[in-house]
């Protein structure tokens, strides 16, 4: 389990985060959502101790700590180093110090795990968006976290490229990650995720438990500013 209790970073005059008091499940996928602004990233942020809270703390599970986190960024060609999507998988276990039998089993595990056998040889910026992202997941599985953080992993995206993101997300999940999506997409997610939580103005506002979406139909939406995932695309 995760536990935040009092988390509060300031911006002022700006806003910024009060007095989040939250425990995620492990293993578990919640989806952190919320208008634009609200606080998303910067929960993620905080959590992935990216940046430090003004107040508050963050505890961890036993065995995990902050070392075992994988944060992937919502500008993911800014996390992608590599000249190949072969180099890209090799460079997470080269840069965590493993030796090189090591970085070739993991790296072999994660092409046949997220099935990227096609696409090796390529540049990583020369990639779709859903691929990049495919690729990004597959080498932060590499790298034995078992908290994953995900801002925004739909922004950009066509269908194609969604359903390979969602793809990789359910392969986490099988292999019993913990994931904690920030997103304002919460229909492309919801059907895989185990709660909600949104954020206004800076503070948790509503949380509820998603996996069999009744108590997900019950979210007063439109009071949090967000569009009812529910309603068909053209209503929105
Ligand atoms: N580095 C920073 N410097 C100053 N203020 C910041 C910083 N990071 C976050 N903030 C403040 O925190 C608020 C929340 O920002 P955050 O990016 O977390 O929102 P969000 O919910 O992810 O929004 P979006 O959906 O637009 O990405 C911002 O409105 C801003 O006031």
């Amino acid at each position: 389990m995760l536990h935040i209790h009092h988390l509060t970073k300031e911006y002022a005059p700006k806003q910024g985060l009060y007095d989040i008091n939250l425990t995620i499940e492990m293993p578990s996928c919640t989806i952190l959502t919320g208008a634009c602004g609200s606080g998303k990233s910067l929960l993620l942020r905080l959590i992935g101790n990216l940046e430090r809270p003004n107040s508050g703390t963050i505890h961890y599970a036993q065995k995990q700590s902050v070392n075992n986190i994988a944060f992937m960024m919502q500008e993911t060609h800014m996390q992608l180093l590599g000249s190949s999507v072969l180099e890209e998988l090799n460079l997470f276990s080269i840069l965590a110090g493993k030796s090189p039998e090591e970085v070739d089993y993991r790296t072999q595990r994660a092409i046949e795990l997220f099935q990227l056998h096609a696409i090796l040889k390529q540049h990583p910026l020369s990639l779709s968006g859903g691929q990049k992202r495919q690729v990004l997941l597959a080498g932060l599985s590499t790298q034995d976290a078992s908290l994953f953080l995900l801002d925004e992993p739909f922004a950009n995206l066509d269908d194609s490229s969604i359903r390979q993101v969602r793809q990789s997300i359910e392969i986490l999940l099988s292999a019993g990650k913990t994931i904690l999506i920030a997103t304002h997409e919460i229909e492309k997610i919801l059907t895989l995720s185990t709660h909600l939580i949104i954020l206004k103005h800076g503070r948790l506002c509503y949380q509820t438990t998603c996996s069999s979406l009744t108590e997900a139909k019950k979210v007063p939406w439109s009071q949090y500013n967000l569009r009812d995932p529910f309603l068909p695309s053209w209503q929105w």
